[in-house]
C-alpha cells in the first residue's frame, strides 16, 4: 500500500478540522495549513452572510488546496490541511489521482455541531449554514476512497493516535 504522506481533515463546519489538524501536525512534526485561509474573499463574505457556497464558488478554493498538496509533494514533504471537502468530486480534485492522501472524516451529531458553532466566537462561518453543509456532505466510503472516519465525541488524544497509527501502518504494509 502507498504510504500516507498527506492528511486532509474533512467534515462540515464546526466538526473540529482545524483543532484536530493542528494536533496531528504537531504530533507528526508535519506542517499544517488552514484550508479556510485559502478561500477567495468573496467566498468568506458569502459565508459570513449565511449564503452557502456552490460548486463554482468552491472551485478556486479546492484548486488552492490541491495546489498546496501538490507543492508539498514536489518538495518531497508531508503535510496536514483542513478542508471541508464535502463531496466526492471535491476530494478527487485534492487527491489528484494519488493514493498518498488520507481523508480524516470527522463525524458528529447535528446537535453537537450546532452547539459547537453556537459556542464559537470570532469565526466568519455563519452557524445558519450547518444544514446546507450537512445536505451537501457525501461521507467518504473507504474503499474506494482512502478515508478514516472518526467520532469526534472521543478524546482528542485518541483521535490523534488513530491517525498516527493509520499513517504508521501505511508505511510498513
Ligand atoms: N475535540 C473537541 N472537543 C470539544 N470541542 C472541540 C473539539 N474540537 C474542536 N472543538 C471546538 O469546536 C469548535 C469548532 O472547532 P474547529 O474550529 O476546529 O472546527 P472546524 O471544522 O475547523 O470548523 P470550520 O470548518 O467552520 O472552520 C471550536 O470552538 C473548537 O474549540
Ligand atoms: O465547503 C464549504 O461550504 C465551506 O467552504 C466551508 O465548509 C468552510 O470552508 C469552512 O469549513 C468554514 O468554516
Amino acid at each position: 500500500m502507498t504510504a500516507i504522506r498527506y492528511i486532509v481533515c474533512m467534515g462540515v463546519s464546526g466538526s473540529g478540522k482545524s483543532t484536530l489538524g493542528h494536533a496531528i501536525a504537531e504530533r507528526m512534526h508535519w506542517p499544517f495549513v488552514e484550508g479556510d485561509d485559502l478561500h477567495p474573499d468573496v467566498n468568506v463574505e458569502k459565508m459570513r452572510h449565511g449564503v452557502p457556497l456552490d460548486d463554482a464558488d468552491r472551485r478556486p478554493w479546492l484548486e488552492a488546496v490541491a495546489r498546496t498538496v501538490r507543492q508539498w509533494r514536489a518538495q518531497d514533504r508531508s503535510g496536514v490541511i483542513s478542508c471541508s471537502a464535502l463531496r466526492r468530486a471535491y476530494r478527487d480534485v485534492i487527491a489528484d489521482g494519488h493514493e498518498d492522501v488520507l481523508f480524516v472524516y470527522l463525524h458528529c451529531s447535528r446537535e453537537r455541531l450546532a452547539q459547537r458553532l453556537a459556542d464559537r466566537r470570532g469565526h466568519f462561518m455563519s452557524a445558519d449554514l450547518l444544514d446546507s453543509q450537512l445536505a451537501t456532505l457525501e461521507a467518504p466510503l473507504s474503499p474506494p476512497e482512502r478515508a478514516l472516519r472518526l467520532e469526534i465525541e472521543r478524546p482528542a488524544q485518541e483521535l490523534v493516535r488513530d491517525v498516527v497509527d493509520a499513517v504508521s501502518r501505511s508505511a510498513v504494509d
